[in-house]
């Protein structure tokens, strides 16, 4: 065996259960130490902080979208990780629900010094049950995460009938019969179902993007969404969005919405959100907050895919940690004033 450190590539649309994977591969006992890189799009940190970090460390990469930081922020943290050798049995990089795994899997390949001591292993994709055969239809970045997969995991059956699994299935199949599918809910998969695959398929990968090896350059992906004039990726990042030819398909009403508050009341909050989500569910595709409700010692973590919402009390705010509320909305059409004027109603 190589004594290259294992890459896995955990990939998937906005809200299909990636964190969730990600939380049970952690949690789960393996005597095994990862290091894990996140990326998220919109501005505050909340992705990172529902990752559930015993022994893990998690790195942030949050300059926006990933196919720009690639070549910055994952190198970067990826030659970091190697400086210290010896500290982590395998690393998992957790992309954005808009990324496009390509790039981040083609650094392992193009990168001389990364190449040196990391291997791809495998990459991971979640899908969601529900809203995948809609997205393959409008987000040509949830076709290339099917497309690029090693392993599939097939997740939210709970939320649809036996007809409507076999007809996604369908879809994913149409579009990638190779990858190892699970059915999963709540992403519940065995490791060794996702980590140590040796699966990363690199002639497959050539036949369906032969440029896949050439360094920077005739990467491009044959989308009816492919555009190269420049699209907002986001705070912080300022890299050239045409070098080398990288083509991109970003969506471009997609936007992200943030917002901050102190504490919340939770009696006007719940009322807000369900009602919001269920109006303006078709554009929201998926909302996530960490909140600091009123006499709650806990903080209470929502989750929004759509209309479906989640939410529960987690851990206890930590002593001298700021009970700050923070919310982010990800979709298309957002009405950013509304969303902030709604959200500053429900202050305590
Ligand atoms: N009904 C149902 N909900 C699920 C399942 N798996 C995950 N969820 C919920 O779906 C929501 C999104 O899950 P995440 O794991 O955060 O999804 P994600 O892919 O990391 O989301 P982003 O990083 O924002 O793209 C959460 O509310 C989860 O609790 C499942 O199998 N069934």
């Amino acid at each position: 065996m190589s004594d290259k450190i294992p890459v896995t590539v955990l990939t998937g649309y906005l809200g299909a259960g990636k964190t969730t994977l990600l939380n049970r591969i952690l949690t789960e006992q393996h005597g095994k130490k990862f290091a894990v890189i996140v990326n998220e799009f919109g501005e505050i940190g909340i992705d990172n902080d529902l990752v559930v970090g015993a022994d893990e460390e998690v790195f942030e990469m949050n300059n926006g979208c990933i196919c720009c930081t690639v070549r910055g922020d994952l190198i970067r943290i990826i030659e970091g990780l190697m400086k210290r050798r010896g500290k982590f049995d395998a690393i998992i990089v957790e992309t954005t629900g808009l990324a496009d795994p390509a790039p981040v899997a083609q650094t392992f390949f193009v990168d001389e010094d990364v190449s040196q001591k990391a291997r791809l292993d495998a990459v991971v994709t979640v899908a969601d049950a529900k809203w995948l055969s809609a997205r393959l239809k409008d987000a040509p970045e949830a076709k290339n995460q099917i497309a690029f997969a090693d392993v599939i995991i097939l997740n939210k059956t709970d939320l649809v009938t036996p007809d409507e699994l076999a007809e996604v299935e369908a879809r994913i199949r149409a579009i990638n019969p190779y990858a190892t599918l699970h059915r999963t809910q709540r992403a519940a998969v065995p490791l060794d179902a996702v980590l140590g695959r040796n699966a990363f398929d690199l002639d497959r990968i050539l036949s369906i993007e032969p440029a896949f090896l050439e360094e920077g350059d005739g990467h491009h992906h044959d989308h009816d969404h492919d555009h190269d004039h420049d699209h907002e990726c986001g705070p912080g990042c300022d890299h050239d969005h045409h070098h080398g030819g990288l083509k991109h398909y970003h969506d471009e009403h997609m936007q992200s919405v943030a917002l901050r508050l102190g504490e919340v009341d939770p009696e006007k909050f719940m009322p807000w959100i369900n009602e919001l989500t269920q109006r303006e569910g078709p554009n929201i595709l998926r909302s996530k907050g960490i909140l600091a409700f009123t006499n709650e010692p806990k903080r209470f973590v929502f989750q929004g895919v759509h209309m479906i919402l989640d939410g529960d009390l987690q851990r206890d705010w930590k002593p001298g940690e700021a009970r700050e509320s923070r919310i982010v909305f990800i979709g298309r059409d957002l009405d950013r004033d509304a969303l902030r004027k709604g959200f500053e109603a429900c202050a305590a």
